[in-house]
């Protein structure tokens, strides 16, 4: 097939149609023209609505967690729909299907959280028993395990609706992804970003990733003119620290490489759901042996973990 993008026959770009997601497929879109010399309607954006953009009234984790933002996108990769599918890695399960193939990532944006507030300015500011809103797994135990005096409300919805929920003081604080919130050029709204070393962002925060056919070499090529190694490397580590953990566990589960050189250190941490108890580790290597180290230090944490660690507290 005849993959070259021309006005007659664009290059379809899939992606989820809520508002952050279509930055990111305007962001890819803008790299490939910049990249290839293309002008805008050498391309299409097909918003695609997935499972995890219909329901709106539960918490994610009821319903099936990661792949709930995915699985429509991929299909209509693999229908030949679409030609690429744009993706918050942070929602990606590790695995993709067999004839698709992720190798293709943006420069990452921030990958710290935001503690956004309007009464407060970080979290250890937050009066005794204050209420935060949260419906991330990772964040709820991680609040839990600094702050066991706070009261964690579900809060789903995207920056606005959150933000309402906050004036109508449902809760005094929630967390948004800074990269969220940069990419929506919302920098201005009532946040401080959140050192990683109080809250060890989710695997994957901040990177965008560009999904393909294996078979599309056409888009192959147009692909690895925008890919951005650093941020490849960072997640092939990062990747590799969640696989080992993702198959075993409903758990809360942070991690985060950073490149300094050739070196890598990958620090990670699992959580218990109700906070009660948070188990960390760390490795430092060459960048060569990124995976082995996701792979090695999940082990780690995953040995230092008692029988009931995973469970769901009441
Ligand atoms: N789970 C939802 C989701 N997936 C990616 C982002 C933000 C962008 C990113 O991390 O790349 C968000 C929202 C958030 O966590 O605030």
């Amino acid at each position: 097939m005849n993959t070259i993008p021309n006005p007659e026959q664009p290059l379809r770009i899939g992606t989820r149609g809520s508002v952050l997601a279509l930055a990111q497929a305007h962001e890819t879109r803008d790299r490939l023209m910049a990249a290839h010399g293309l002008p805008e309607d050498a391309f299409r954006i097909v918003p695609i609505k997935t499972t995890g953009d219909r329901v709106q009234d539960r918490a994610l984790r009821e319903i099936g967690g990661k792949g709930l933002f995915t699985r429509e996108i991929e299909d209509a990769l693999l229908d030949q729909v679409i030609d690429i599918a744009v993706h918050s890695m942070k929602d990606m399960p590790v695995l993709q299907p067999d004839d698709l193939v992720i190798d293709c990532y943006l420069p990452r944006e921030d990958v710290r959280d935001a503690f956004v507030s309007l009464t407060c300015g970080a979290i250890d500011e937050l009066p005794q028993g204050a209420v935060v809103g949260s419906s991330s797994l990772r964040r709820r135990a991680q609040v839990a395990h600094r702050r066991p005096d706070i009261h964690l409300v579900e809060f789903r919805g995207n920056v606005q609706t959150r933000l309402l929920k906050l004036r109508d003081g449902v809760a005094q604080a929630t967390f948004l992804a800074m990269a969220g919130l940069n990419r929506l050029g919302m920098d201005e709204i009532a946040m401080n970003p959140v050192s990683v070393d109080v809250m060890l962002p989710a695997v994957a925060q901040g990177a965008i990733g560009v999904e393909r056919r294996k078979d599309d070499e056409r888009v192959a090529g147009m692909l690895a003119a925008i890919h951005d190694t650093q941020t490849g490397l960072q997640l092939a580590a990062e990747r590799a620290y969640l696989s080992r953990l993702d198959g075993s566990c409903e758990t809360p589960i942070a991690g985060l490489a950073e490149l300094s050189g050739d070196m890598l250190w990958l620090r990670g941490q699992i959580i218990r759901p109700d906070g009660s108890e948070a188990i960390a580790g760390e490795r430092r290597g060459p960048v060569s042996d990124g995976a082995a180290m996701g792979r090695d230090l999940a082990d780690e944490l995953l040995s230092q973990a008692s029988a009931d660690f995973f469970a769901e507290a009441g």
